[in-house]
């Protein structure tokens, strides 16, 4: 094991699990060491240009590229780099502390690259329907420098009751944002430049 890897310290994870039993989603400004949110960029922006594929959505088997509701593309992150392998370990600490403060029983944690070109945009949704997925809790994490008002592609997270907006996120560079899967619509508006990101989800094992 590297010895550069970051650990999230147990106050940040305390705060993350206070904020998440209280209203259900956490924003947090400056998430990983600098070295390691660039290295992410920088892998993301020279992979975005060859290896991602249009994003599916629905059914893991049965995926339906539709392009009136999502538009961006992604690649799955497997560890196969030294930023990657970083980034799912501070996941996985993240998990097991999360799962010892909160006893939600996050099984495992997967997650993509995502880039959405100008005029990208994937439309209101939910991660998750209740009792229908494996999805619990959905990160995503920003990165990009230097986000304009008139850039466009802010994700906005509304109230599961009421529709109304609770949260517009734009997507800066190391910020991150956790929020219960099934809880809160969501949708990123149309993107006016190149935008990338990681999305991912702790999910249970429901079979
Ligand atoms: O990129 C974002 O801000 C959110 C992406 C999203 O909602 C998803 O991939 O399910
Ligand atoms: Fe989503």
């Amino acid at each position: 094991m590297n010895l550069n890897h970051q650990l999230l310290s147990e106050t940040l994870i305390d705060a993350i699990a206070d904020n998440l039993s209280a209203k259900g989603y956490v924003l947090l400004e400056d998430f990983l060491v600098d070295d390691l949110a660039t290295s992410l960029q920088a892998e993301a922006l020279s992979l975005s240009t060859q290896t991602f594929k249009t994003a599916g959505i629905g059914r893991q088997n049965n995926q339906q590229i539709n392009g009136k509701i999502r538009t961006d593309s992604t690649l799955w992150l497997e560890g196969s780099s030294d930023c990657q392998q970083r980034y799912l370990d501070l996941m996985e600490q993240l998990r097991i502390g999360l799962n010892r403060r909160l006893f939600l029983g996050l099984f495992d944690f997967e997650c993509h690259y995502s880039h959405y070109k100008k005029g990208d945009f994937y439309k209101t949704h939910l991660d998750a329907f209740k009792g229908q997925s494996n999805r619990i809790l959905s990160t995503v994490f920003y990165l990009n420098h230097q986000w304009q008002a008139n850039d466009g592609g802010e994700l906005v997270l509304y109230s599961a009751e009421q529709h109304s907006e609770l949260e517009v996120v734009t997507p800066t560079f190391n910020r991150c944002i956790l929020f219960l899967s099934e809880r809160f619509p969501h949708e990123v508006q149309v993107s006016n430049r190149d935008r990338l990101s990681i999305a991912g989800w702790f999910r249970i094992n429901r079979s």
